[in-house]
C-alpha cells in the first residue's frame, strides 16, 4: 500500500520515528508552549525529553518482570506536556499507549485496565491515588511523572495543593525522565538516523463509547495517525508560523490529534490544561494562536462570555467537532468572523473524516463538508447497497485513517463490512460530495463533547437494590448540547433519589451521571418489546426532576 510521507509510515523503506525525523530537520523550531508554566520547548528539547522518557520506559519494562519491553502502558495523565512526552516515548519503545480518562471513577477505569491487560500505568500527582487503587485490583507497576515519593527516593512529597498524602514505595518515579537534560541524554543532532518504528504497530488503544454496553477499545497505528495528520493539512493548510491551541483532553482523539499533526508539520502546539472561557480567550489572543480544536459547548461558552468573543487576527481556523454543531451556533460564529470548520470524525478514524470550510458553512447550511483526501465515505441502505445523492443511509468509511480493528476481534467482525467501517451514523451526501449528518450513533449521548453510552448508565443504575429497571436518554441542554436523563422503575416500595445518586457517584464519572430523573411503574415499550426511547424522552421532558447540574 502506498504511503503518504516517505520515510514516515512507509512500508517500502524503514519507517522512522516521526518526532526524531522532525527534530533532525528543524531542531530549533518551537515544538510546544505550556501555558501553565510558560515553558517553551524546541523540537530538539522535545526529542531529548522523549529519549529520556523512552529509556525510563525500557527500565519500567525490565521491572515488569520478564525482561522484555512493555507492551501496553496505561496513561492516567491530564492534558499537559508530559502526556505528549510519554506518548512519543512509547512510540520509540514500541509500546502501545492506553490513554485513560482522568474524570472517570476507579470502577470505570478498573474495567478498562483489566480488559487491556495493562502491565504498567503512568500517573501524575493528582491521579496517583487512583492509580494505586487500580494497581490493588490488577497487578501493575505504577509510575508517576511527578514526584510523589517512591522506591528510588527521588525528591520528597512537597505539600502541593493538599495532595501530599500519596506516598508509596509502590510508585516508581519518572519525575526527571520527562525533563530536558540529565545523565545519559542523547543529542538528537548526533544521532546517525532517527530510530526505526513499525508503522503498522498499534500505537494507541483508545476507548470510545458505544451505545449498549462496554466502551470500545479502538486500535490505531502510527500509519493511521500519520495519514490523518496528512489529510488534515490538505483541508486546513499549514503555515510555518502555525500555533495550535490544545485545550481538549489529550486522552481523547480530538485532543491528541493536534499534537501528532503539529509534530509532523513542524509547527507549535500551545497546551492549556483546561478550557475556561475567559482564560482560553486570553490565551487565544496573547499566544498568537492560529488554530484551535473545540467542541460546540466550548465555542458557545466563548461566544457567551461577557463582552462576547472576537477572534484574534492570527486565528485561521476553529476545528469544531466531537458533537454536532447547531445551525444557530454556526451562524453566530460567522457573524463574529470566526473561521469555523465543522468536522465529522471519530476515534476509529483517528479524528477527521469530513470537514467543512467556512465558505461551505455559508453556502451549504448544515454540511460537514467533503471527506478528507484518502477517506472514502459510502452512504448505504439497510441491505448495505449505496444510495443515490440526497438519500439518507448509514455512513461507511474506508481509507488509510481507519482503524485496523478493535481490541476484541468479535467487535471488529461486527463493525466492518465489504465497504469499510460501519459507523452507525446516519447521513446523506449531495451530488457535489458534501456530507450531512442526520443523527450520530443513534442512542449515544454527547454531553459537552464527552460521549456517554446509555447502556453503561443503565448498568450503574441497576446495581442499586431499589432499581428494578432503567432507561437512559439524552435531553437537549443549552449548555452541554445534551444532558443525561434516566427513568427508573422501583424494585420495591420506592426509590430514594439520594441513595441512587450516591451509588452513581461511585460508579460513573460526573458527566455520565443522570441530571434528570423520573420514576415510573413500567418502562414504555414498543410493540416489539424494546424500550421506546422517544416515549422515555417525552416522559422525562414532562415529568423529569432535575437532580443536578454538576458536570464534573
Ligand atoms: O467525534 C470524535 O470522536 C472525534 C472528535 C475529534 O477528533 C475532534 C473533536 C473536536 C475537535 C476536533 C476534532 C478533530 O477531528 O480533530
Amino acid at each position: 500500500m502506498a504511503r503518504v510521507i516517505p520515510g514516515i509510515g512507509s512500508t517500502e523503506r524503514p519507517s522512522r520515528d516521526l518526532l526524531a525525523v522532525r527534530a533532525a530537520a528543524t531542531p530549533d523550531d518551537l515544538a510546544l508552549i505550556d501555558v501553565a508554566t510558560g515553558e517553551e520547548w524546541t523540537y530538539e528539547d522535545f526529542d531529548r525529553r522523549v529519549d529520556r522518557a523512552a529509556r525510563a520506559l525500557t527500565e519500567l519494562g525490565d521491572d515488569v518482570g520478564d525482561g522484555t519491553q512493555l507492551e501496553r502502558l496505561g496513561l492516567l495523565v491530564d492534558t499537559r506536556p508530559a502526556f505528549t512526552v510519554v506518548f512519543f516515548a512509547a512510540m520509540r519503545t514500541g509500546t502501545t499507549v492506553v490513554p485513560l480518562n482522568v474524570r472517570e471513577t476507579v470502577t470505570e477505569l478498573a474495567e478498562k485496565v483489566e480488559r487491556t491487560g495493562l502491565e504498567a500505568i503512568v500517573c501524575e500527582r493528582d491521579t496517583a491515588a487512583t492509580a494505586l487503587d487500580l494497581a490493588d485490583r490488577a497487578e501493575m507497576v505504577v509510575a508517576s511523572i511527578d514526584e510523589v515519593g517512591g522506591v528510588d527516593g527521588v525528591g520528597g512529597v512537597g505539600g502541593v495543593d493538599g495532595i501530599d498524602e500519596v506516598k508509596s514505595d509502590r510508585v516508581r518515579s519518572l519525575a526527571g525522565a520527562t525533563e530536558a537534560s540529565g545523565p545519559g541524554s542523547v543529542d538528537s543532532l548526533e544521532r546517525s538516523a532517527p530510530p526505526e518504528i513499525d508503522p503498522e504497530a498499534t500505537q494507541l488503544l483508545m476507548f470510545t463509547s458505544g451505545t449498549s454496553g462496554d466502551p470500545k477499545a479502538v486500535r490505531l497505528t502510527v500509519s493511521n495517525l500519520v495519514a490523518s495528520a496528512t489529510a488534515s493539512a490538505f483541508r486546513l493548510g499549514i503555515d510555518r508560523e502555525d500555533r495550535w491551541l490544545c485545550c481538549l483532553p489529550m486522552y481523547h482523539m480530538g485532543g491528541l490529534a493536534p499534537v501528532v499533526r503539529s509534530t509532523l508539520y513542524g509547527t507549535t502546539v500551545v497546551v492549556q490544561r483546561e478550557f475556561e472561557p475567559d482564560a482560553t480567550a486570553r490565551v487565544l489572543a496573547t499566544y498568537d494562536i492560529t488554530g484551535v480544536s473545540l467542541v460546540p459547548t466550548m465555542c458557545k461558552r466563548l461566544l457567551e462570555r461577557e463582552g462576547g468573543w472576537r477572534p484574534p487576527e492570527t486565528l485561521r481556523f476553529v476545528l469544531l467537532g466531537g458533537a454536532p454543531a447547531t445551525q444557530e451556533l454556526l451562524e453566530r460564529c460567522l457573524e463574529n468572523e470566526i473561521p469555523v470548520y465543522p468536522t465529522y470524525g471519530m476515534t476509529e478514524t483517528a479524528s477527521q473524516v469530513a470537514t467543512a470550510t467556512p465558505e461551505a458553512v455559508r453556502s451549504h447550511e448544515g454540511t460537514v463538508g467533503r471527506p478528507l483526501v484518502g477517506s472514502e465515505v459510502t452512504v448505504v441502505d439497510d441491505d448495505g447497497e449505496p444510495v443515490a445523492p440526497g438519500e439518507p443511509g448509514e455512513l461507511v468509511v474506508a481509507g488509510p485513517t481507519v482503524t485496523p480493528g478493535y481490541l476484541e476481534p468479535e467487535v471488529t467482525e461486527e463493525a466492518f463490512g465489504d465497504r469499510g467501517l460501519y459507523t452507525g451514523d446516519v447521513g446523506y451526501r449531495d451530488t457535489g460530495g458534501r456530507l450531512w449528518i442526520l443523527n450520530r450513533r443513534s442512542d449515544r449521548i454527547v454531553t459537552g463533547g464527552e460521549n456517554v453510552d446509555p447502556g453503561e448508565v443503565v448498568d450503574a443504575l441497576r446495581t442499586h437494590s431499589s432499581v428494578a429497571e432503567a432507561a437512559v436518554v439524552g435531553l437537549p441542554d443549552d449548555e452541554w448540547g445534551e444532558r443525561v436523563a434516566a427513568v427508573v422503575v422501583p424494585a420495591g416500595d420506592g426509590i430514594e433519589y439520594a441513595s441512587v445518586l450516591e451509588s452513581c457517584e461511585e460508579r460513573l464519572a460526573g458527566f455520565k451521571r443522570p441530571k434528570t430523573l423520573a420514576v415510573v411503574d413500567e418502562l414504555p415499550r414498543t410493540a416489539s418489546g424494546t424500550v421506546d426511547r422517544e416515549a422515555v424522552r417525552n416522559l422525562l421532558l414532562e415529568d423529569g426532576v432535575n437532580v443536578s447540574d454538576a458536570h464534573r
